[in-house]
């Protein structure tokens, strides 16, 4: 069953296009990575699913309904980033109390066993927590809210490494405890990718890939043999990323369905892996060179 459903959404922020015609589905009870470089529209399709944004136009559907102003969205939904904020008057115990007044499914149990888990103290105030410590305890809002779609907009700001693991790992368990449909939004591909069912790459508010991580590890290949020999080969294919790898030596990256690796192989080239990371760093290059023309 689909949970979330995009036809041609368009979002406008004065006259730019934060997302622009995107469509997309999202089954029930999925972890799906939202990914793309800075200023792609990320966070603008993570407010609009969450009923926090209107969109411009197209149809958003969430649950079945249009998120916008909905309170079966709200009370069913869960979006949470760096910016959450809560009353000032609240402590960290209140505010667990009134999470478990507002959201149906709340489980005490993990809120309480997380919350001693990564020592908080009841009478702290959420503005008065470092960032990291701001972020976890965002987290085991989003957790034990157990909300049918939960919304992670680069939830794990300011966490140290220690911390991101173990919140992942809290999610993974909890998720298959008590599956729901999931959204995170990351810069780190890499840390999520045992987490991931599947993966939403946009750039520039346009939907560039959506498929299965499993496809997306398998999805390119790089290869590194003698320059004239690989580009002959390669002529007429897209090419995601070239770079030189030494005299006369060329590292190039290819969707793995557009050459046969036996006869890579027979011509000579290093046949190597390309994570999935890098690969949605290729494919949303802006083609300008790379860092390395500031210095040109
Ligand atoms: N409140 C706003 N007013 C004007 N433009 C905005 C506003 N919010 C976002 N934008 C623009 O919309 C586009 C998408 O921004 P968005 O924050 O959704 O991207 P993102 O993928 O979440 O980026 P990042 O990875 O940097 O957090 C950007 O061009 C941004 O400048």
């Amino acid at each position: 069953m689909e949970v979330i459903h995009c036809e041609n959404v368009t979002k406008l922020q004065g006259k730019a296009k934060a997302l622009d015609q995107l469509s997309f589905s999202i089954k029930e009870n999925t972890i799906t990575g939202l990914i793309g470089r800075n200023g792609a529209g990320k966070t603008t399709l993570l407010k609009i699913l969450g009923g926090l944004w209107r969109e411009t136009s197209g149809e958003v559907k969430v649950l079945s309904r249009r998120p916008f102003n909905s309170l079966y969205v709200s009370e069913n939904s869960i979006y949470i980033d760096d910016a959450f904020h809560f009353p000032s008057h609240l402590n960290l115990k209140e505010i667990l109390r009134e999470g478990e007044r507002f959201y149906p499914n709340w489980n005490r149990t993990l809120a309480e066993r997380l919350f001693d888990y990564f020592e908080f103290h009841p009478k702290q105030t959420h503005a008065n927590l470092s960032k990291g410590k701001r972020s976890t305890f965002n987290m085991i809002i989003g957790l034990a809210s157990r909300c049918k779609v939960t919304l992670y907009d680069e939830p794990t700001a300011g966490m140290d490494r220690a911390v991101r693991k173990e919140m992942y790992r809290v999610l993974l368990k909890d998720y298959l405890e008590y599956p729901r449909t999931i959204i995170i939004s990351s810069h780190y591909l890499e840390e999520l990718e045992d987490l991931l069912e599947d993966v939403l790459l946009l750039d520039n508010g346009k939907k560039v890939l959506h498929l299965p991580m499993d496809e997306l590890k398998e999805f390119a290949v790089g290869l590194t043999g003698r320059s004239e020999v690989l580009l002959q080969w390669l002529r007429g294919k897209t090419i995601l990323h070239q770079q030189n790898a030494g005299p006369n030596e060329l590292y190039a990256v290819v969707k793995k369905e557009d050459i046969s690796l036996p006869e890579a192989q027979r011509l000579g080239m290093t046949i190597s892996p390309v994570s999935s990371s890098d690969v949605c760093v290729y494919i949303t290059d802006r083609g300008q060179g790379g860092i390395d023309r500031v210095f040109r």
